[in-house]
């Protein structure tokens, strides 16, 4: 078996790994990671971001039984730690593919925008129909897998997938956003995204 099997057998998340509703990190805020990271806190943000990239692998997907998805935060796996990874191309062919230490949203639109399917969680086992309000822009400070301080500024899709995994660092699932009495119903003003 060559290395890079080896290295994705040995390390791998699946989903026997992710903690479902009901399980207390997932309510939780969580804290600080100390930077630069340990090795064990690198180890297991690549663990992170590999899982991504698997769920997004047909043959993988399958052979591992693995739902896929865009992007997975630490309480997913049990760790209540501020980290996120994130793997996906953008309607503009952006791609977004890699980890990030206590990212936090440092400015946001007004404007609000939404996915039109809904949203979904690997931390879910249940379709929950209904709009997320989200803001439509975004600008994200954090610190990527490779200890780089970066500014980041999201719109559209690549927006709500940030929102959706920092909800989970301070222990907010995207249900909480569906309006209860009218959940099909977008906000005023609020824009699709696709
Ligand atoms: C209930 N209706 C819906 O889910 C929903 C319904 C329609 C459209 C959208 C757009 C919906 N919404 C939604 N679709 C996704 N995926 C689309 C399919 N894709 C994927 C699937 C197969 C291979 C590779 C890939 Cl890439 C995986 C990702 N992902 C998220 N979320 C919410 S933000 C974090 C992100 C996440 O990773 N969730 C696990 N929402
Ligand atoms: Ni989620």
């Amino acid at each position: 078996m060559e290395f890079a099997q080896l290295e994705r057998m040995s390390l791998m998340i699946t989903m026997d790994d992710i903690v479902r509703e009901g399980h207390e990190t997932l309510r939780q805020r969580t804290e600080n990671v100390t930077l630069p990271p340990s090795d064990e806190d690198q180890y297991t943000l690549k663990e992170m971001l590999q899982f991504i990239k698997n769920s997004q692998d047909e043959e993988l997907a399958e052979q591992y039984d693995l739902r896929p998805g865009v992007g997975l935060a630490a309480p997913q796996i049990g760790l209540s730690k501020r980290m996120m990874a994130v793997h996906f191309t953008d309607a503009n062919g952006r791609e977004y593919s890699n980890g990030y230490y206590n990212p936090r949203i440092v400015s946001h639109s007004v404007e609000q925008a939404y996915l039109p399917g809904g949203e979904g969680c690997l931390s879910v086992d249940r379709d929950v129909p209904g709009i997320v309000p989200r803001h439509a822009r975004i600008t994200v400070k954090a610190t990527t897998l490779d200890g780089e301080d970066v500014k980041i500024r999201l719109k559209g899709y690549a927006a709500c997938v940030f929102q959706h995994e920092i909800d989970h660092l301070n222990g907010v699932m995207f249900y909480d956003h569906i309006n209860q009495d009218d959940p099909m119903t977008p906000p005023e003003g609020a824009v699709s995204v696709d």
